[in-house]
This record gives structure tokens, C-alpha cells and sequence, in this order.
């Protein structure tokens, strides 16, 4: 064989191994699932009330009026871009069809780091929409300018324009005193008195999008009575809605390989975390995702066990990676103890937890903190919301102690923190910590 057919016949097992794959997953359409999917109204659940105020508050741009600038809040998860997007798509589609030049211009200030940044994200945007350059640089020239080109370009292209503002809360800006007004705040009457004063030609409505209920409290003075929105409010789902929510997506997976119980599961999972489809949506891709990447050609229960334990998995990493090594080990040790005992044992006495913290600090050749810096360091995970603390009056030593709940799978919180290096050595000692963990347990449970 020469190394041509060498290469031909890798590229043909590669090739292989790769349609293998896609042949057999459990998925259909995977797409579906995407967190960013743009579905087809009939996969819209609920949310009927919502689509009614926001039909009626954009009504108006169809018949030549302003419509109204609009405030939708609640959750994370809850359908406030899917809505307004879903309705915004519509009134484009009717707004084409007799003429009329209706333009949406969308940005996510999440990501954006000031005032001026959002302005030229605006008119970028808007040029694009309009198919127009934005003829002017992101940088070297004033706010005023990008603002003025903003205007000038919506007011050259569109009859009527939505402006949508997602996650309007976070464009807080560079304040360099907390005093100084956030950058939505300025933003938001900027667009608003440019509407009214005429400084745009078309209509001009805002739509803010934000999970914060108290949003208008922080809002300046001016921007509040000059931005004056309607308010659309986006309560969490419950188990039943996101178990709907989930049914209109079925299809994406193949016929039959979805256990019965897979959608109630997903949706009580989400439901537990105040009811965010987003969450159901993404368990549910994921247990699919677990049962393709083990070769199972049925996605089950435990698929979506998994799915839930690696979301974990996620969110206490990214939580963690803020702490301190002696946090850490704080936080493992405590964590350690339901692990390891052989009780059934869910809140932790701060007792146990501190004399193993010792034994491993001991182990490990790390500095020993006072108990009291344990407590301390304990409160903290406790506002990062690791764990919640009750006091009690039971045990031996002081008398009065603190009692440990883990938020989440105490086992996902000690292996994430295990893999963490300072903590690699600990494996190797597994047994010796179990007895040591146990010992202390029954010292505490026995009074000695
Ligand atoms: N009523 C619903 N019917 C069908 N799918 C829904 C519904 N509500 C939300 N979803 C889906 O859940 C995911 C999250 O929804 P969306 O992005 O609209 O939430 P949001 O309230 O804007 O969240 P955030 O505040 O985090 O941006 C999307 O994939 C969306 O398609």
C-alpha cells in the first residue's frame, strides 16, 4: 500500500467514525434546543397575557403612531426576548407587506462596558439593519457624534423603530462615584427625549428587558418620567408549564428513544430552580447529549441525572474559582462529612466539620486557621449561597454550634473541589479521611 492509500483509508475511517456518530443519535434536531433557537410561534407555551399587552403596545407602528416604550421584567428564562422577538418579527413581516420601512435594532448590554459603547453598538446595528455603513469609527470621536449618526441613520431607513435593550440593568458603565448616574440611565432618556423632541424623523419606542423588579428605582429622575414605559411582567413557569414547553420540542429527538419519564424530570429540575425554561431546555439537551456520547440509543432518568449533576458541576466551578486555598479546603472539609459518614446525615455540625478541616490541613502540611476564621470562612460560602447554617445548642465542647446544609449535591461541591490541585493528594488518602470523618461524627453524636 502506498502512503497515498494509507491516507485515504484514515480519511475514510475518520469519515466513517464521524457519520457513525451522527447516524446514531438520539437527536433529530438538535437545533431546537439551542438556547438562542428561533422557534415557530406554535412551540410558544403560554405566556398568552404577555403576547396580548406587547400585540397591543406595538399595534400602533403598523398604523402610522408611536407605540409606547416598554419595561419587561422577571426572571431569567421566563420568555421576555422570546416574546418581544416573536411579536417584533410579526409586525416586520405585516409592517413589509404594505410598505412601510419597520426596522428592529437589538443589542444585549450584558456584554457592553459603557455608554458610549452602547451608542455605537446602536448605530452599527441600526446600519446594518438599514443595510447602510455605519460611517463612522468605534473610537476617536465623541459620544455626541455616534449619537447624532445613530439618529441620522434611523431617521434616513425606518418609519418606525423598536429599540430592544436586553439585560438593560447591566449597562451600568464606568461610574467613578457611585453617585454618578448608571449608563443605562442616561441612555434610556437620551432615546426617549430624542423621540419626543423630534431629533428622529420616524417613531422611535424602547423596549427594556431586565430581571431586576426594582429597575425604575434606580432609574434617574428625568429618565424615569421621560422613558415612562409599560410595564409587561414575565412571572417564573411552574413543573406543568415547562413540562409543556419541553413536549412542543419533542421532536427533537428521533421516534421512541425518550423514557417516560425524561420531560417531568428535566421540568421538576428547573422548576426547583425557580422555573427557568432556559434551564429545562438545556437539562434536556444535555441528558441527550450524555446518552450520544455513552452509545445508548435511549435517553433515560439517569441521563438527566447526570445532565442536572454536570449543570452543577458548572456553576459551583465558576463559583469557586473566586476562592482563596484555605476557603476551599474550609468548604471541602465540610463538605466531606455527609459524603463520608455513614449516617444519613444532611446538616453538618461545624464541630465535625472544623476538626477535619484540621486533620486535613494537618495531611496537606497547610496552615491551620483558628475556628473562628472557619466560621468565618464558612459565612462566606454561605453568601455565595454553597451552603445554609442553623445554630444549635446540642453536641459536646462550647455548647451553642452552627449546622451546615449544602445547597447542592454535597459530593459534586467536594469532587469539583478535589480536582482542584492544591487538593490532588487528598484521593490518595481516601480511606484514612473516611475513618477520620466517622470518628469525629460519633465523638460529636455520643457526647464525648
Ligand atoms: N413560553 C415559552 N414557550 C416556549 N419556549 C420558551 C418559553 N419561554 C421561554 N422559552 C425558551 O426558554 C429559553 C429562554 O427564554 P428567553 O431567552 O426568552 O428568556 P428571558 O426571560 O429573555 O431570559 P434572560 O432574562 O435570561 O435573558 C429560550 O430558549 C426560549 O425559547
Amino acid at each position: 500500500m502506498t502512503d497515498g492509500d494509507d491516507q485515504q483509508s484514515l480519511s475514510q475511517s475518520i469519515k466513517g467514525r464521524l457519520q457513525e456518530g451522527v447516524q446514531n443519535s438520539v437527536f433529530r434536531d438538535k437545533g431546537l434546543l439551542d438556547p438562542d433557537a428561533v422557534i415557530d410561534e406554535d412551540r410558544i407555551v403560554g405566556r398568552d397575557e404577555q403576547l396580548d399587552d406587547i400585540i397591543t403596545y406595538l399595534r400602533p407602528a403598523l398604523q402610522g403612531n408611536r407605540p409606547p416604550n416598554m419595561l419587561l421584567y422577571g426572571p431569567s428564562g421566563t420568555g421576555k426576548s422570546l416574546i418581544i422577538n416573536a411579536v417584533c418579527q410579526q409586525v416586520l413581516e405585516l409592517a413589509n407587506s404594505q410598505d412601510d420601512r419597520f426596522g428592529v435594532i437589538k443589542i444585549n448590554c450584558q456584554t457592553i462596558k459603557s455608554h458610549d459603547r452602547a451608542v455605537y453598538r446602536l448605530a452599527k446595528n441600526a446600519a446594518d439593519e438599514a443595510g447602510v455603513d455605519v460611517g463612522i469609527p468605534q473610537s476617536g470621536i465623541s459620544t455626541d457624534q455616534k449619537l447624532n449618526r445613530f439618529y441620522e441613520v434611523l431617521s434616513n431607513n425606518f418609519d418606525s423603530v423598536i429599540i430592544i435593550l436586553d439585560e438593560v440593568d447591566l449597562l451600568v458603565g464606568r461610574q467613578r462615584d457611585p453617585n454618578d448616574e448608571p449608563a443605562y440611565s442616561k441612555l434610556l432618556y437620551q432615546l426617549s427625549r430624542a423621540s419626543q423632541l423630534g431629533r428622529i424623523e420616524g417613531h422611535v419606542s424602547v423596549a427594556a428587558l431586565t430581571n431586576d423588579p426594582r429597575f425604575m428605582e434606580d432609574l434617574d429622575g428625568r429618565a424615569e418620567s421621560s422613558f415612562n414605559p409599560q410595564d409587561v411582567v414575565f412571572p417564573d413557569y411552574d413543573a406543568n408549564q415547562l413540562q409543556a414547553i419541553l413536549e412542543r420540542r419533542r421532536d427533537a429527538y428521533q421516534d421512541d428513544v425518550l423514557e417516560d419519564g425524561i420531560i417531568p424530570l428535566s421540568s421538576a429540575f428547573a422548576a426547583q430552580d425557580h422555573g427557568d425554561a432556559r434551564k429545562a431546555i438545556d437539562l434536556f439537551r444535555k441528558a441527550g447529549e450524555i446518552a450520544d456520547r455513552e452509545g445508548e440509543e435511549i435517553v433515560s432518568e439517569e441521563h438527566v441525572r447526570d445532565a442536572q449533576q454536570e449543570a452543577e458541576r458548572d456553576r459551583t466551578l465558576t463559583q469557586m474559582q473566586g476562592l482563596s486555598t484555605q476557603k476551599k479546603l474550609s468548604l471541602f472539609a465540610t463538605a466531606i462529612v455527609p459524603v463520608y459518614s455513614q449516617r444519613n446525615l444532611n446538616a453538618i455540625p461545624s464541630t465535625v466539620a472544623y476538626r477535619v478541616y484540621q486533620y486535613l490541613t494537618d495531611l496537606l502540611d497547610a496552615d491551620e486557621k483558628s475556628r473562628d476564621s472557619y466560621l468565618r470562612y464558612m459565612s462566606e460560602a454561605e453568601t455565595y449561597n454553597f451552603v445554609t447554617s442553623e445554630k444549635r445548642g446540642r453536641g459536646y465542647g462550647s455548647g451553642v454550634h452552627k449546622e451546615y446544609t449544602f445547597v447542592d449535591d454535597p459530593g459534586v461541591v467536594a469532587e469539583t473541589l478535589q480536582t482542584d490541585i492544591r487538593l490532588e493528594e487528598v484521593e490518595q488518602e481516601e480511606d484514612l479521611i473516611r475513618s477520620v470523618v466517622n470518628a469525629q461524627i460519633e465523638d460529636f453524636f455520643e457526647g464525648k
